[in-house]
């Protein structure tokens, strides 16, 4: 099975873990905010281009509903023209609700009008014709419900000699045969822009029977785009597909005075660079604009009306605006995210202090092949009861461990001291010779060898003597056994009273003794064995038996060549002569 530490256990996987998770919610949090960035900016753009575009709609829906009722009805009936008081009163009631319709006409192909006017902003509302007199001047009259046209406003006519067909809206709808557009103009004498539609009438039999029209004044939309509310450094226009501005939401006049002329603004001719930026990409869509380093999101809509007119309701916001909002979000989200990956860092690395570093400090102490290093663990070494416990309990162990260990060593030394008394003591027992408690034979061979080497070693002189007890088989046949045993007894005692600690006095056979005597000169080994030999009559070692040893005597001068069974046979050799001429002697 494959191994892996403890450390990288914890490590990778936190590291991972943190590294994976912070680039999961850094790349969504970047994604998401670039998303609802632009999302907010567009629903923001939206949410206003979709105002306008409504209350443009709804504001110029009148315009054409009325001049095609007042068409069809007019061009079905055209005894309505007979009685131009009640078309007054019709136009008059139609306009009622509308308080920037301006005008609701009819001209007629001969050349009377009859018209329901309002000054742009609603404050008069009468009628106005030119049929009351002769040469058809236009006067005007106050409303009246039950004749139409009532009490005249004015004592002297609005204007004189007024000829319908010759004005522009008369002519333009004949020329075109249907319902064309007036362009749009100021109001004279008023702060307005207004727009007209004139469409031609005719009888079943394509007569031309007149115009009738429709105006409405477009200060109105001005106003409302002024008051929409926009944050700050927000645009939002009305304008023609010529880019000439019909509403707008900035201060900026719409149109200039040159004289009597009037002089429209378009936004490609603003003042405001903005406006002119916005005039050159007047195309329908969302588009990103930057204006002397300012970037701003743009929208265009346009807003279809009948007759194949086209306006656009551009909206332009500072990307600044959503965009402060969305950092500060994001700045929000990251210090969120900080938080969550420091406490996953933190988590990580309480678990390698208090779990992996005791568990590898454990595991050192272990491998260490040293109780010692387990025993020295220090307690508590970690904060978690269940790695606490385990450490507790392998010191434990190695506690008893090293007991048991402690007992058997000292047993196997007791042991071992024992078995060194008893090998001693077996080897002085296998050595000895129980009797006497000299050497005996095997004593002697191991005691004889180290002496030989001894006197090789240091150059010294060599002497090995073998000595009998004469006619011992008598002793043991005329006086008993034991009475042998005290011989030889007596015999051995006196050997080794007259010798060194260190000369070796062996017993080597029955009645027979060995003695090897290093570094002591020929004349010293006899005069002691002559010693002993007098010894033994004077001081005899049974009463009234006297004891009579036999000698064969090797001294050898260093350098010592001859070996230890040459030397043997060599004494044994001599022992038997003296035994053979008489013994109680030394024979050398
Ligand atoms: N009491 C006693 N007698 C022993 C012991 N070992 C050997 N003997 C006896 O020693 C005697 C040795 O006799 P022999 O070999 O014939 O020699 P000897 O009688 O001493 O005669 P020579 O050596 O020729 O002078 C035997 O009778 C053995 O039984 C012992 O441990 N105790």
């Amino acid at each position: 099975m494959k191994q892996i530490s403890l450390w990288s256990l914890i490590v990778v996987p936190f590291t991972l873990l943190a590294t994976l998770g912070g680039a999961t919610v850094y790349f969504f949090s970047a994604v998401t905010v670039s998303n609802v960035s632009d999302n907010v900016g567009l629903h923001y753009m939206r949410e206003i281009e979709t105002r306008v575009y409504d209350r443009v709609n709804d504001f110029m829906k009148p315009l054409n509903i009325m001049v095609e009722i007042n068409r069809d009805a007019i061009s079905n009936h055209p005894e309505y023209l007979d009685n131009l008081d009640l078309l007054a009163g019709r136009f008059y009631e139609q306009a009622l609700p509308y308080p920037y319709m301006t005008f609701i006409s009819m001209a007629t192909a001969d050349g009377r009008y009859v018209n329901s006017t309002r000054d742009p902003f609603g404050s008069s509302h009468h009628i106005a014709t030119n049929y009351t007199n002769e040469p058809y001047s236009l006067e005007a009259f106050y409303y009246d419900p039950i004749t139409y046209v009532g009490q005249p406003m004015t004592t002297e006519p609005v204007h004189k000699n007024y000829d319908p067909t010759t004005r522009p809206f008369y002519q333009d709808a004949v020329q075109a045969k249907e319902t064309v557009w007036g362009s749009i103009t100021p109001y004279y004498g008023y702060a307005s822009l207004g727009v007209g539609l004139a469409a031609p009438i005719y009888n079943k039999q394509g007569e031309l029977l007149g115009v009738t029209a429709t105006s409405v004044a477009l200060g109105a939309l001005d106003k409302y785009l002024k008051s929409i509310g926009l944050v700050d450094n927000s645009y939002v226009f009305l304008a023609e597909q010529n880019g000439d501005l019909i509403a707008s939401s900035r201060q900026e006049a719409l149109y200039s005075k040159d004289g009597e002329a009037f002089k429209r603004v378009s936004l490609t001719s603003h003042s405001d660079e903005v406006f002119v930026q916005a005039g050159k990409s007047l195309t329908p869509g969302t588009q990103h604009l930057n204006v002397d380093g300012e970037s701003f999101l743009y929208h265009v809509r346009p807003v279809e009306l009948p007759y194949g007119q086209t306006w656009y309701v551009g909206v332009l916001i500072p990307e600044a605006y959503y965009k402060n909002i969305l950092t500060e979000y994001s700045q929000a989200l990251m210090l969120i995210v900080l938080v969550i990956f420091i406490s996953i860092a933190l988590a990580g690395s309480l678990i390698a202090r208090y779990i992996g570093r005791p568990i590898v400090h454990l595991n050192d102490a272990v491998n260490a092949n040293s109780l010692e290093r387990i025993r020295q663990i220090a307690q508590p070494f970690s904060n978690v009861r269940e790695i606490n416990s385990l450490g507790r309990g392998l010191q434990k162990m190695a506690d008893k461990l090293s007991d048991v260990m402690q007992n058997l060593e000292q047993k196997v030394a007791q042991r071992t001291s024992h078995l060194k008394d008893e090998n001693e003591l077996l080897l002085e027992q296998s050595t000895t010779d129980e009797l006497t408690g000299l050497y005996n034979r095997r004593g002697f061979n191991l005691l004889s060898e180290q002496a030989l080497l001894q006197a090789r070693q240091f150059g010294q002189s060599f002497c090995i003597v073998l000595c009998d007890i004469d006619h011992f088989k008598c002793v043991n046949d005329t006086h008993g056994h034991s009475v042998g045993d005290q011989a030889l007894i007596g015999v051995a005692r006196v050997l080794q009273h007259h010798f060194r600690s260190h000369d070796i006095v062996a017993r080597y056979g029955g009645e027979e003794f060995m003695l090897i005597i290093v570094n002591m000169d020929k004349d010293g080994v006899m005069k002691r064995l002559n010693s002993v030999r007098h010894m033994l009559i004077e001081q005899p070692v049974l009463d009234h038996l006297p004891i009579t040893l036999s000698f064969g005597m090797a001294h050898l001068q260093p350098p010592v060549k001859s070996s230890l069974d040459e030397l043997i046979n060599d004494v044994d050799a001599k022992l038997y002569k003296a035994k053979n001429t008489g013994r109680d002697k030394i024979v050398e």
